[in-house]
């Protein structure tokens, strides 16, 4: 017969094709055999927004499917983090305007938000990390890291203040303390200030190559800062151009004590999670930001991706990459997705 299809076969000679990659992916078993990478639960690192009272549970409008918990119902959303496999949590307050200051004094006070959670979650799930923040973002008035001088982010003063912070987490029972400021030098602060107290072994996971990026608008809701932050942070977080600066400020991390290293935000940066990893081989983490989620969820929620799978894909480009885990907020889903196959 002549029918186009026809003409089309018996036109196209076979190639004479030694390696034909197609093999490799002729079936799901054959994929199976020959893939490098696996996500699994243990890979996940779940960030919570906490905020004071009790019985809440508050949806954050920018970022859709996640909210800010009271500690009590963080419990419960921890527990089941746990049992679905998640090794650990990182946690964020929304402190109460009325608490915030020009030097985040909160920040030092043993009974703030984060430390009774702290403190409530040790006790109630033992199993899980907990992972706190240093920074003075959520209790500085003006929404900086660090402390202003005029129109400064001062650094040496914030080290103080920082390493203060870090021993308060340690003492309401943080497991890691993960220094997310970007000030010069903190890592050794804190280090010898942890050990000064007898926290020799709680960890300590640098946020080493934090960029001044547009993608933490939605975390900014959830905290409440916003609003209030005055001008940017290009001062002391990196400038988005910029990749051997990152190595050097890994560098300078490790040799300070730091035990884990992250590249933030993620996905826009997955060439300097890469070079991270092959250049120091150490536990390198990434974060999926605030703002990567909620372009995700935006398009979801337009019908334009399947949310599943842009989230497994997603999660599974940083490992690929060669990360050791992801914080993300997907979290949970991911790691229900994960136990059900
Ligand atoms: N210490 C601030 C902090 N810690 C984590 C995030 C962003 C996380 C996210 O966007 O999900 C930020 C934002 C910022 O630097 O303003
Ligand atoms: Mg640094």
């Amino acid at each position: 017969m002549d029918s186009p299809e026809n003409k089309l076969a018996a036109s196209s000679a076979r190639l004479a094709l030694t390696a034909r990659p197609r093999r490799n992916r002729k079936s799901e078993w054959a994929r199976r055999l020959v893939r490098e990478t696996r996500l699994s639960a243990d890979d996940l690192i779940w960030p919570l927004f906490l905020l004071d009272g009790a019985g809440r549970c508050e949806p954050i409008a920018s970022m859709p499917g996640v909210y800010r918990y009271s500690i009590d119902t963080a419990l419960e959303a921890i527990e089941e983090a746990a049992s679905l496999g998640v090794p650990a949590v990182a946690l964020f307050p929304n402190t109460d305007p009325a608490l915030r200051d020009p030097h985040g004094s909160a920040a030092l006070d043993p009974e703030n938000l984060v430390c009774l959670a702290c403190c409530a979650i040790k006790r109630a799930v033992p199993g899980i990390g907990v992972i706190t923040d240093v920074a003075l973002d959520p209790y500085t008035s003006h929404g900086h890291d660090g402390l202003l001088v005029g129109d400064e982010i001062v650094n040496d003063e914030t080290v103080a203040v920082l390493a203060a912070q870090a021993v308060n987490q340690a003492r309401a029972g943080a497991d890691i303390i993960a220094p997310s400021d970007m000030m010069d030098g903190r890592i050794g602060a804190i280090r010898a200030a942890l050990d000064a107290e007898g926290f020799e072994s709680v960890q300590i996971m640098s946020y080493a190559a934090k960029y001044a990026s547009a993608f933490y608008g939605p975390f900014r809701d959830a905290i409440g800062t916003n609003k209030t932050l005055r001008g940017d942070k290009r001062t002391y977080q990196m400038d988005p151009a910029n990749s051997d600066e990152a190595l050097r400020e890994v560098a300078l991390d490790l040799e300070q004590g730091a035990d884990m290293v992250m590249v933030k935000p993620g996905m826009p940066y997955l060439d300097i999670v890469r070079r991270v990893v092959d250049a120091f081989h150490a536990p390198t983490f990434a974060y999926q930001v605030s703002g990567e989620y909620s372009m995700i969820e935006a398009a979801v929620a337009n019908g334009w991706l399947d949310g599943e799978r842009a989230m497994m894909e997603s999660l599974t480009a940083f490992k690929r990459a060669g990360a050791a885990g992801v914080l993300t907020y997907y979290a949970p889903r991911a790691a229900a997705l994960l136990r059900r196959g």
